[in-house]
């Protein structure tokens, strides 16, 4: 009888026997395709506190009754980094599982929220782009629309356009990406501001006086957080599997030892929450309201030290009196008179200051005044 354990007897049964694969390749999706996903979770309090606590952020409003109330809340909801991480992590089985990197996203919005504990999600994704990457043969670039929808109810509570590089079948003929990068080669160097100028506190007034100043010189609104957040077991593999994304990148060494990365690396998200993270705790956040054009621009992985840093794009007051005493009102409202609107950039880098991660945040700031 064969021992089919005997060592040689099955490396041979290996070779032998085809894999169940899991997830989807490049050539898989096709532009307007509509997946519903199968996975699905409930927001719990412990998820949420898990993912805000091993990012560094500390809001009492999620934390505690008293401050969620102060907010306008009936009790801590979940936080929308939170919720963004999960929407994503349900569609991983589905679109990214195969190893592709997370590229991008934007148009992060949460037109649902607030969200309580208890909330469960269904989450769907349709097609939009699918293109050929110029400098990556092994892989492609999809693009889909996603939606997380309260299960009960079809709210939608969170949705955005997200981009991943995809592993191909079959490989194809590029141009190597030569074109492009002959072009960067004829920069000119950086073109910064003389002067960074630092708010003085985290209130909504601080922000504005520091563009006020700002713009009466040549200078920018920038300054970096001191907190920096080292990756390990828990951020690069716990947190990604607590929401179901399954992508090999952040669990499996054996497969990622083969991969441009050569070795797993922390989920996007993980990287993003904890530079906003560092960003929130010099600042009085009322509400956040929406990211766009966020990019990933290299890996992070265990042991390397996630930090961040800020440049104030934008302030808006919603409700400003008039000379008549009246209240004036645009697109951008602060959903109270306790707040006003702040586009910001936020940058993660890395311990050799190397940009990781970088988007604009639009959040609701709390007023001094109030
Ligand atoms: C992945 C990289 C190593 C690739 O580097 P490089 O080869 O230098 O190329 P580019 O970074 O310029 O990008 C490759 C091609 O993709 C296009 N691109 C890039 N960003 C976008 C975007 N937002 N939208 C559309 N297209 C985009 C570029 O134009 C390039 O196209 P082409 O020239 O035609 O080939 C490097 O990018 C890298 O290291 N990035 C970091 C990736 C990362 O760490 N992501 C987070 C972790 S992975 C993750 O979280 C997975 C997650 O769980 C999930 O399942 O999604």
């Amino acid at each position: 009888m064969t021992d089919w354990t005997d060592p040689d007897t099955f490396a041979q049964a290996l070779e032998q026997a085809e894999t169940r694969e899991k997830g989807n390749c490049f050539e898989d999706f096709e532009e307007g395709d509509v997946i519903e996903h199968g996975p699905g979770l409930t927001l719990t309090r412990w998820g949420n506190e898990s993912w805000m606590s091993q990012t560094l952020n500390h809001d009492p409003a999620y934390w505690r009754s008293d401050a969620a109330e102060d907010r306008g809340f009936d009790e801590p909801p979940i936080h929308p980094d939170y919720l963004t991480a999960a929407t994503l992590g349900i569609t991983v089985e589905d679109l990214s599982e195969k190893g592709g990197y997370f590229l991008g996203r934007t148009d992060v919005r949460f037109p649902g929220t607030p969200v309580y504990a208890g909330t469960e999600l269904h989450v769907e994704s349709e097609v939009v782009n699918t293109a050929t990457s110029s400098s990556r043969p092994e892989y492609g670039i999809v693009s889909w629309r996603t939606r997380g929808r309260d299960a009960e109810t079809g709210e939608v509570l969170c949705s955005y356009e997200r981009t991943n590089m995809i592993p191909r079948r079959e490989p194809v003929a590029t141009d190597g990406g030569g074109a492009a990068a002959a072009e960067e080669d004829g920069d000119d160097g950086p073109d910064l501001p003389e002067e960074f100028v630092t708010p003085e506190g985290g209130y909504f007034e601080d922000f504005a006086a520091a563009l006020d100043e700002a713009e009466e010189r040549d200078a920018a609104v920038a300054y970096r957080h001191e907190r920096g957040r080292t990756q390990d077991d828990v951020t690069v593999a716990s947190l990604p599997l607590a929401t179901l994304n399954t992508a090999k990148q952040h669990h499996n060494v054996d497969v990622m030892s083969d991969s441009p990365s050569g070795d797993i690396v922390t989920y996007g998200d993980v990287t993003r929450s904890t530079a906003l993270g560092h960003a929130r705790s010099d600042e009085r956040t009322w509400r956040e309201v929406g990211f766009d054009d966020e990019g990933f621009h290299t890996f992070v992985a265990a042991g390397d030290t996630v930090y961040a840093f800020t440049r104030v794009l934008e302030t808006e007051d919603s409700v400003e009196e008039t000379s008549t005493g009246s209240r004036t009102s645009s697109e951008n409202d602060a959903s109270s008179d306790e707040a006003g609107t702040v586009t910001f950039e936020h940058i993660a880098f890395n311990q050799n200051d190397e940009p990781v991660y970088s988007g604009t945040r639009t959040a609701e700031i709390r007023k001094r005044s109030n």
